[in-house]
C-alpha cells in the first residue's frame, strides 16, 4: 500500500490550476510501491499522468537530480516518466506539505512472473539506459553502495539474529569478503540501481514476445559502476521463486546487454563480487525495514532471507561461468 499522504479533490484541483493540463477528469491512489505516495490522474488536455508525493525516505535536495536525469533520459529516447512542468516551467512543486511532481504515465505492465523471454529485452533496455545516461553531467554518489553496508549491518545487529539465528555473524563474514574483493576502476555512469521487475513495464507482442515499454522509479539512481546495475538485475530477475538460479535467464540478460555494450575483462571478472554486493545491499535494506518497521505499519516488508540465499549462491560462484558466460 503506498498512499501515505491523502490528497483531497479540492487540493488536487487547486494544484492542477498551475499546469496547462486542463480539467481533472479522474484520480485514484496507486496501491503498489513502498517508498512514495502515487496517484494516477486523467486530465482533459494531457491524458494520463502519475502524481508522486515524495515521502520521508527521499531527500528533497536530491529530487532535482532525479528529475533532471529522467528528463535527460527521456530526451535521449528512453521510455521513462517525463516530469511535467507547471506554467512557470517548474516541475518540482509542493502538495499536502510534501515535495510533489507530475510525470507522464507509461503504458504496459510489470511482469508478475518473470519468463526467460523478458530477460533479453531487459538486458537491451539496461544497456540503452546506460548509453543514454552519458552526457548528463551531474553525478550522484551511491548512498547505498559499499560504504553504507557496514553501518547498515550495525543498525540491524540488535534485531538480526531474531530473523534467523546466526544471521549477523554470517553477514559480517560475507561483508568482509565483499569489501576486500570490491573492484576498482570499472566503467562508471548513471545507473538505475533498483531495476526490479516491478520497475520495468512490458507490452506483449504477437506470439508472446514481450517488449519493454517503460522503466520507472529512478529514486535510487546514482553514479556508480555500470556492471553493478547488471548485478542488481541478475539478483532480481534470474532466480526462480524457489530461489534456484536460472542460468538461461542470466545468459539472455547478459547476452542482450553485451550485444550493445560488451563487458570488459575486468567487469567480467568482477561480476561475482558485484552480485554479492548487490545481494547484500538488498538484504540489508530489507533487514533494516524488517527489524525497524512497527507491526501494523502501512509498508509491506520484503523478506530479507530471500537475499541470503542469493548471496550464498554468488559466494559459491568461482567465476563468471556461474552466470552462463
Ligand atoms: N510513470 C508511470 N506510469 C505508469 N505507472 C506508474 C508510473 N509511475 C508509477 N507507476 C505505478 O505506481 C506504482 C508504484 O510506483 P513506484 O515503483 O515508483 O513506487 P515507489 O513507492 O516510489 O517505489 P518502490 O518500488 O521503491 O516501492 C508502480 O508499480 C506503477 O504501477
Ligand atoms: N526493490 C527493493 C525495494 C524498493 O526499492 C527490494 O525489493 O528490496
Amino acid at each position: 500500500m503506498a498512499v501515505y499522504t491523502e490528497v483531497s479533490d479540492e487540493a488536487l484541483r487547486a494544484f492542477l490550476a498551475d499546469y496547462d493540463l486542463g480539467e481533472l477528469l479522474a484520480f485514484r491512489g496507486i496501491a503498489e510501491g513502498v517508498e512514495n505516495s502515487n496517484y494516477a490522474l486523467k486530465t482533459s488536455e494531457g491524458g494520463d499522468f502519475v502524481l508522486t508525493l515524495y515521502e520521508k525516505r527521499v531527500d528533497p535536495a536530491e529530487l532535482p537530480w532525479f528529475l533532471g536525469l529522467m528528463r535527460h533520459l527521456a530526451a535521449q529516447g528512453v521510455s521513462c516518466p517525463l516530469p511535467v512542468a507547471g506554467r512557470d516551467g517548474i516541475a518540482l512543486r509542493e502538495l499536502a506539505g510534501r515535495p510533489a511532481a507530475i510525470c507522464t504515465f507509461l503504458p504496459g505492465v510489470w511482469p508478475r512472473r518473470v519468463r526467460q523471454e523478458h530477460c533479453a529485452p531487459l538486458g537491451a533496455a539496461l544497456a540503452a539506459l546506460h548509453g543514454a545516461g552519458e552526457g548528463f553531467r551531474a553525478e550522484r554518489p551511491n548512498g547505498l553502495g559499499p560504504r553504507a553496508w557496514a553501518p547498515l549491518l550495525e543498525r540491524c545487529r540488535a534485531g538480526g539474529d531474531a530473523v534467523q539465528p546466526g544471521l549477523v555473524a554470517e553477514l559480517e563474514g560475507h561483508l568482509e569478503g565483499i569489501l576486500r574483493d570490491w573492484p576498482r576502476g570499472l566503467p562508471r555512469g548513471h545507473i538505475h540501481a533498483d531495476l526490479f521487475p516491478d520497475n520495468v513495464f512490458f507490452l506483449e507482442e504477437e506470439r508472446g514476445t514481450p517488449r519493454v515499454s517503460g522503466l520507472i522509479d529512478f529514486y535510487f539512481a546514482c553514479t556508480d559502476y555500470l556492471a553493478y546495475d547488471l548485478a542488481v538485475c541478475l539478483n532480481a530477475w534470474c532466480f526462480e521463486p524457489d530461489l534456484a538460479f536460472n542460468v538461461t535467464k542470466a545468459r539472455a540478460l547478459l547476452g542482450a546487454y553485451q550485444a550493445m555494450r560488451p563487458l570488459s575483462a575486468a567487469e567480467l571478472e568482477a561480476l561475482p563480487v558485484l552480485c554479492r554486493g548487490a545481494a547484500i545491499r538488498f538484504l540489508l535494506t530489507r533487514l533494516y525495514d524488517w527489524t525497524h518497521t512497527p507491526p501494523g505499519a502501512l509498508v509491506t516488508r520484503k523478506d530479507p532471507l530471500e537475499y541470503l540465499r542469493r548471496l550464498r549462491f554468488h559466494a559459491a560462484a568461482r567465476d563468471v561461468g556461474a552466470y552462463g558466460l
